[in-house]
């Protein structure tokens, strides 16, 4: 299983390389790393495991934070509406974006960045991202609020960018021009 030893940190060079396209379809072996990183964010929102293992919360997973530099994000997040959502993709593409902007009004932390850094982080509030499913299915999700915002920060990790690469340093509080604000 995961645990925090296995996520590299700020400063490794994994997290600023593009990442790979995974071959489809995928190998035993990608299956077997992207099923460990969706079992890493379901130990890590149960609260014994969490304790027991001493696992940061995440809702949100990429390869390259387990310094696999190929594309696959994990997903496993409640949205506003406490809807579930879990998704486990390869190769997950934004096809399509809204001009329009959200941002998490708590800002944004990084299981691979062990200080907090304050700020907005400005995403489109809307997406349209298409990829592979472990059945080797493709998928096409269009995604707003919570999720378009935790699946910008995963699919940003596939291209050697954190979030705090995006948020305004002279001024990190700076209400995102006429953007929707998530709590
Ligand atoms: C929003 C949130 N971010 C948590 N951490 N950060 C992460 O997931 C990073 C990815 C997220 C940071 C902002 C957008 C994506 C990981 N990232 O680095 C991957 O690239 C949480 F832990 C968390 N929740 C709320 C739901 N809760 C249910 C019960 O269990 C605890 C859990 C905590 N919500
Ligand atoms: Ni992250």
């Amino acid at each position: 299983m995961i645990t925090m030893k296995d996520i590299i940190r700020d400063g490794h060079p994994t997290l600023r390389k593009v990442a790979e396209e995974v071959s489809i379809p995928a190998s035993k072996e990608d299956k077997q790393i992207l099923e460990s990183m969706m079992e890493y964010l379901i130990n890590s929102q149960d609260p014994e495991k969490a304790e027991k293992f001493e696992l940061r919360g995440g809702v949100g997973l990429a390869a390259p934070q387990i310094n696999v530099p190929k594309r696959m994000i994990a997903v496993h997040a409640k949205d506003e509406n406490g809807q579930q959502f879990s998704y486990a993709l390869f190769n997950p593409k934004i096809l399509s974006h809204s001009i329009e902007k959200s941002y998490l009004t708590g800002g944004e932390g990084c299981l691979s960045v062990d200080e907090a850094i304050p700020g907005f982080v400005p995403r489109n509030a809307r997406i349209t991202v298409k990829g592979i499913d472990l059945d080797n299915n493709e998928v096409k999700l269009r995604l707003k609020g919570l999720m378009a915002i935790i699946f910008q920060h995963e699919i940003d990790h596939l291209n050697g960018v954190m979030f705090y690469d995006h948020i305004n340093t002279e001024a990190p509080y700076t209400p995102v021009e006429n953007a929707i604000p998530i709590d």
